[in-house]
């Protein structure tokens, strides 16, 4: 078949996740080879990311694209452009739902069982033709079976993460010095706080293996910096003196601890996040350990480029980092190469109230020597258990959010 070269929307919406990398190698009519998930080899995992104030920017862009994105779901199903595709060849198939045949355009096939799905019929809509393989949501969920059985392989799980091999990741995080106390009682602080890594090794692989199991999945190699590839925006082009009225200089006590969360990403120890698989939502990232109001809890990493090259991007994890009183200047991260956790961080639907209080992350920007960079950080204590969210949009309100969950 088929889903052919997409049109130019946001894929928010899967009730199954698509992944591009692990799908299934059974379809008459995948587009690309990617490998079996049953070939897969799963020894592969592990570690992880890390990760007001001058807000947040995800996918904040002036283009108009960005305002057909914004459109309600209604009105953004009927404009979609299916007529890109090519049909399946003398395929009859019916839509598993509604059980029609017709709207033969609107037919996404499952790259596992080829089975049929009007991309309307689907909860929720898909409103983007995947780009990779795609699966139904009883396929996706056996694959995700198979997320949650990898075997920890810590050599592995070192080599993935580039963790540097002087460290034990059997020992439990290496030990902080204790800070001493005033008697006095001081103001409420507002420092930022490096996360507290689980002290259980087997639990820090776990969570580890988790981010690399969804970064496997979604073809992105893992890192922990900002990238700037040759042909994208250059080093020299992320200037947080440029930024439209300015961007906080993050102050020496919290560089402390930005600092202090890159080292213990470099060593194994991962903050206390796992990645887990939502029928609905796809990837998401949940605490796996306490989680104190203020901590920096994940760093948003990949290539840097200019927002102007991304406008006809089909990627829905673009972060701005820059934004500038020049449209060409602009800058945002694109993790769809290289990335960590922080991609698969959840949005808000910040069109209800429900949506509003799930939020407990904030998308911050950061002027950290003379390079923007965008941290989550904790805006309230956080339990183990608790899936994490933030809202994806800052200033702007031009991503999407009215079909989240
Ligand atoms: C930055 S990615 C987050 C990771 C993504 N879930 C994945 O599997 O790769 C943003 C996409 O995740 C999904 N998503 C994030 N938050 C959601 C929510 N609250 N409800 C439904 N889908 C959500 C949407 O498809 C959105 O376009």
């Amino acid at each position: 078949m088929c889903r052919e070269e997409r049109p130019t929307f946001g894929r928010d919406d899967f009730n199954v996740l698509v992944l591009p990398f692990i799908a299934g190698s059974c379809s008459a009519h995948r587009r690309s080879s990617s490998p079996s998930i049953d070939h897969l080899n799963w020894d592969l995992v592990l570690a992880s990311s890390f990760s007001n104030l001058a807000m947040d920017g995800r996918c904040s862009s002036r283009s108009s694209k960005r305002v057909l994105a914004s459109l309600p779901a209604s009105e953004f199903s009927s404009q979609l452009n299916w007529s890109e595709k090519v049909p399946i060849d003398g395929a009859d198939i019916a839509c598993q739902i509604c059980k029609l045949g017709d709207r033969e355009d609107q037919l996404l096939l499952c790259d596992r069982c080829n089975q049929g799905f009007h991309s309307t019929c689907l909860r929720p809509i898909v409103f983007r033709v995947p780009l990779g393989p795609w699966l139904c949501s009883n396929c996706s969920c056996n694959r995700q079976k198979s997320i949650t059985d990898f075997p920890l392989v810590q050599t592995k799980i070192i080599d993935f993460f580039r963790i540097q091999r002087s460290f034990d990741l059997t020992e439990g995080p290496s030990k902080r010095r204790k800070t001493t106390s005033s008697i006095c009682m001081k103001k409420k602080s507002r420092r930022l706080l490096a996360y507290t890594p689980s002290k259980d090794p087997l639990q820090r692989l776990k969570q580890m293996a988790s981010v690399a199991t969804a970064l496997t999945s979604s073809s992105i190699e893992y890192s922990n910096e900002l990238t700037y590839m040759p042909g994208l925006a250059p080093r020299s082009a992320n200037n947080p003196s440029l930024e439209k009225g300015g961007m906080q200089i993050m102050k020496k006590e919290d560089k402390a601890s930005y600092q202090k969360c890159k080292e213990m990403c470099k060593r194994g120890d991962c903050p206390p996040l796992l990645v887990k698989f939502d029928s609905h939502e796809g990837f998401v990232v949940e605490a796996d350990g306490f989680i104190k109001d203020l901590t920096i809890v994940a760093e948003y990493t990949g290539d840097v480029d200019y927002m102007s090259k991304r406008e006809n991007d089909d990627g829905d994890s673009i972060m701005g980092l820059l934004f500038t009183d020049s449209e060409s200047k602009d800058l945002v991260i694109c993790p769809d190469k290289r990335g960590n956790i922080a991609r698969f961080v959840s949005g808000i639907n910040n069109h209800t109230r429900e949506g509003k209080k799930k939020q407990n992350l904030k998308s911050v920007r950061f002027d950290i020597d003379g390079e923007a960079h965008a941290l989550l950080i904790a805006i309230r204590d956080i339990h183990k258990g608790e899936r994490l969210y933030y809202d994806y949009n800052g200033y702007q309100n031009d991503y999407p959010t009215e079909h989240f969950v």
